[in-house]
Order: C-alpha cells, then structure tokens, then sequence
C-alpha cells in the first residue's frame, strides 16, 4: 500500500458526543487512507472499544490505523503505532509489533531526529507544526524547505502536520509531503457529510 494522501487524526474534545465513528467513517470515504487514533483520556475500557471500532472501520475502507503514544494497545489490536520524542523507544516499538506494521515518528523540525527514526524502523517520518495549530498551539514549528530537504534525503515517506486547511495545503505537497496529517481541518465542522467533502477535497490534492 502507497502511504500518500489524506492522514485523518482524531481528537477526543472535537469529536465527543457520539462524533468519532461517523465522522471518521466520512473521512475514509472521502479517501483518508491512514487513522491515527488520538485520546489524551486515561480510560483504558473506552480506549479499547474505540480503538477497536476504528480498526474495523478501516480494515472496510483498506485503510490503516494507528494508536498515538500506546504501544500496548496498538500492540493489542495489531495495529501501528505512533510515537512523539518522548513516547518510547521506536526501536521496541518496531521489534514488537513486527516489520510490516506502521510505526510513525514525529520530528518536529530535526533531520538529525528523522535520521535516527529512519534507522530505529520508523515507516514514516512527521514533521510540522507548519501552521498555526488549535489542537497543539505550543508544538514546535517548522518549514517547507524543511520538508525539501527529509524528501531528498529520506526513502521513507514524509508527513506534513500542524494546522493544514484545504486553503494552506497544496505548498505542502509541493515540497515533497506525502501525507498531509490533519485533525481541526478536516474534523473541525457541523457534520459528517462536512467531513466527506473535506477529506474529497484533500484527496483531490493528493500529487
Ligand atoms: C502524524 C503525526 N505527527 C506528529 C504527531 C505529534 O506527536 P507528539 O509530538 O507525540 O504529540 P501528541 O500527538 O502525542 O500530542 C502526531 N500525533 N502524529
Ligand atoms: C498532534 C500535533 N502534532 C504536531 C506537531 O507539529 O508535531 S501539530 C499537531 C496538531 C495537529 O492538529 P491540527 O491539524 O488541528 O493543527
Ligand atoms: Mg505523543
């Protein structure tokens, strides 16, 4: 499977009250093809069954799903997994979840980091933020020659993420993202068939 297009990331607060199935379905059939499931919650039961839900969503729409900073769970589901610089050892997470799962690594805006990533298994290497961010307004940021630079040096491919907008994102791809990595832009609307367009429109981007 191709990692290129739309990475649909979920987020407890804008997707509560009974939002996260049908709006992340709306994102797969508007051509998400990777999930990262993002919960901040420390309840493991709801984790679970949440997590669980996203993985059959997925497996309909041949799309793939990863658990933000849970190894364990991801581990649990056989799913992939994605870790932050302070999220764990991406080398375990590589030894125990197997070579063919998606293991995902954020960067910021370090090459030297991506190297490492690159050499522990990561599949992917994420940089950002490139924008104005509401679901991480603190995250470091960072810039499209950046992404030239991972996209010339690196095999593996490359994910943008950090306040992308239908309006913001085409630079991204421009410079060499293969996948546009999204939560308030694609999930921050009034309805699930919002999210369909959305994430069409995304796709229609997609090089
Ligand atoms: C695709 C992607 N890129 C970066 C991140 C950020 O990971 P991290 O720095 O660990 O921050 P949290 O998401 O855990 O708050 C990500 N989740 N996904
Ligand atoms: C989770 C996360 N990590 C970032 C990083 O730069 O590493 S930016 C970010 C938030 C992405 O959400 P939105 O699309 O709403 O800006
Ligand atoms: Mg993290």
């Amino acid at each position: 499977m191709s990692l290129r297009g739309l990475y649909a990331i979920t987020d407890s607060a804008l997707l509560a009250d009974g939002k996260l199935l049908p709006y992340v379905e709306a994102a797969l059939a508007g051509g998400a093809r990777l999930v990262q499931y993002r919960d901040k919650s420390a309840d493991p039961e709801r984790r679970l069954e949440e997590a669980g839900q996203l993985r059959t969503l997925c497996e309909q729409y041949a799309a793939q799903l990863l658990i933000n900073d849970d190894l364990e769970l991801a581990s649990r589901l056989n799913v992939g997994v994605h870790l932050g610089r302070d999220d764990g050892s991406l080398r375990e997470a590589r030894q125990q979840l197997g070579p063919h799962a998606l293991v995902g690594a954020t960067c910021h805006a370090s090459l030297d980091y991506a190297e490492q990533a690159v050499v522990a298994g990561a599949s992917y290497i994420a940089f950002g933020r490139f924008f104005q961010s509401a679901t991480k307004p603190g995250a470091p940021t960072a810039s499209t020659s950046l992404l030239q630079e991972a996209r010339s040096r690196f095999a593996v491919p490359v994910v943008a993420i950090g306040g992308i907008t239908l309006d913001n994102a085409q630079p991204l791809y421009d410079a060499g993202a293969d996948l546009l990595a999204v939560v308030h832009g694609l999930f921050g609307v009034e309805s699930a068939t919002a999210v369909r367009r959305r994430a069409l429109d995304f796709t229609a981007l997609t090089p």
